[in-house]
């Protein structure tokens, strides 16, 4: 039987997002400062002579079918794209919320072409791995090495890994799913139109002082329309600002996750006990990120 091969899927955070504009052919142009979550899915590949998935944990009845999951996708177009692709049988085990806001179809896509490049012996530069990351989603070239940088496009513009201090977290999310789509259509831009937004520096080596006073100079401008299409979304934010020692509280992505910023993990830890108290039916995690 051979070894699997394993890795993580982490949650992907958006600390920054700021919308440049929407594009002619519908997608938006951002600006985000992308950062990775110590919490995540597992990804395993079993090499075999078929590619097939087999999905478990928490989260795992609401990812949709097997056939559409972004794993599969990532998979089958890097294997149009490569003649004689070796694959197998991948193992999903899938704990992050689904339509969150902190990528967590990416990220798996990500995982998947990591461990098929491990597999084959490519690397994550290779040219047939970096198409198949764009054509999954817009999402999927960041989470190919879960790395902190900027992001600019719709995704496929990434700038070079960064340094950043590690930053103490909770994450909330309200358990209920918030569609990408209907939170961009929120937004209401037209074609061509932009917002004004003052274009941050990609911070690299900052101390957690100057990160987060960058940080609040900064926003993530699909938060608004995310409020309206799920009032949740500002309870979670509300509960978060309430807690002791939250430096930050902000939305990912395009939501429903919010996280908070701490200056160390006791004080995320704390936090994150509060609010489970609180509300005992969501999904509260004290994490890293970097
Ligand atoms: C908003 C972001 C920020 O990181 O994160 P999530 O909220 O998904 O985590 C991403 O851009 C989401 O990326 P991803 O979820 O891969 O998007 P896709 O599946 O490619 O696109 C779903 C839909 O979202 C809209 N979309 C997506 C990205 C973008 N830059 N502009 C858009 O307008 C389009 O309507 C598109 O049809
Ligand atoms: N591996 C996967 N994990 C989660 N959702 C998936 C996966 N593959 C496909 N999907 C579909 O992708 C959609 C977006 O899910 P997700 O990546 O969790 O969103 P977000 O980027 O907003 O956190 C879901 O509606 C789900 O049906």
């Amino acid at each position: 039987m051979p070894q699997p091969l394993a890795t993580r899927a982490p949650a992907k955070i958006n600390l920054t997002l700021h919308v440049l504009g929407r594009r002619a052919d519908g997608y938006h142009d951002l600006e985000s400062l992308v950062v990775f979550a110590g919490t995540g899915d597992d990804l395993q590949l079993t090499p075999g002579s078929s590619l097939m998935l087999e999905v478990s944990g928490p989260t795992a009845p609401l990812a949709g079918s097997n056939a559409d999951n972004l794993v599969m996708k990532a998979a089958r177009l890097l294997a149009e794209r490569l003649d004689g692709l070796k694959v197998g049988t991948f193992h999903l085990t899938k704990r992050l919320p689904v339509a969150a806001g902190i990528g967590g179809g990416s990220s798996d896509a990500g995982a998947a072409l990591r461990l098929l490049g491990r597999l084959n012996g490519l690397p994550v530069s290779h040219p047939a791995l970096r198409e198949a990351a764009r054509l999954t989603g817009a999402d999927v070239p960041v989470c190919l090495e879960t790395r902190a940088r900027m992001m600019w496009g719709a995704g496929e513009e990434l700038g070079p890994a960064l340094t950043l201090p590690r930053l103490f977290a909770v994450l909330v999310n309200p358990r209920v799913p918030v569609e990408t789509p209907a939170v961009f259509r929120a937004l209401g831009l037209q074609p061509g139109q932009g917002l004004a937004a003052t274009a941050h520096p990609a911070p690299d080596g900052p101390s957690l002082d100057v990160l987060l006073a960058m940080l609040e100079q900064t926003r993530n401008d699909l938060e608004l329309p995310a409020l309206k299409v799920q009032p949740l979304i500002g309870e979670a934010l509300g509960l978060l600002r309430e807690t002791d020692g939250c430096r930050l509280a902000r939305m990912s992505g395009s939501g429903a996750t919010v996280f908070g910023l701490y200056d160390d993990c006791e004080a995320a830890a704390k936090a994150a006990q509060g609010i489970r108290r609180l509300r005992p039916d969501w999904w509260v995690k004290a994490t890293s990120l970097r």
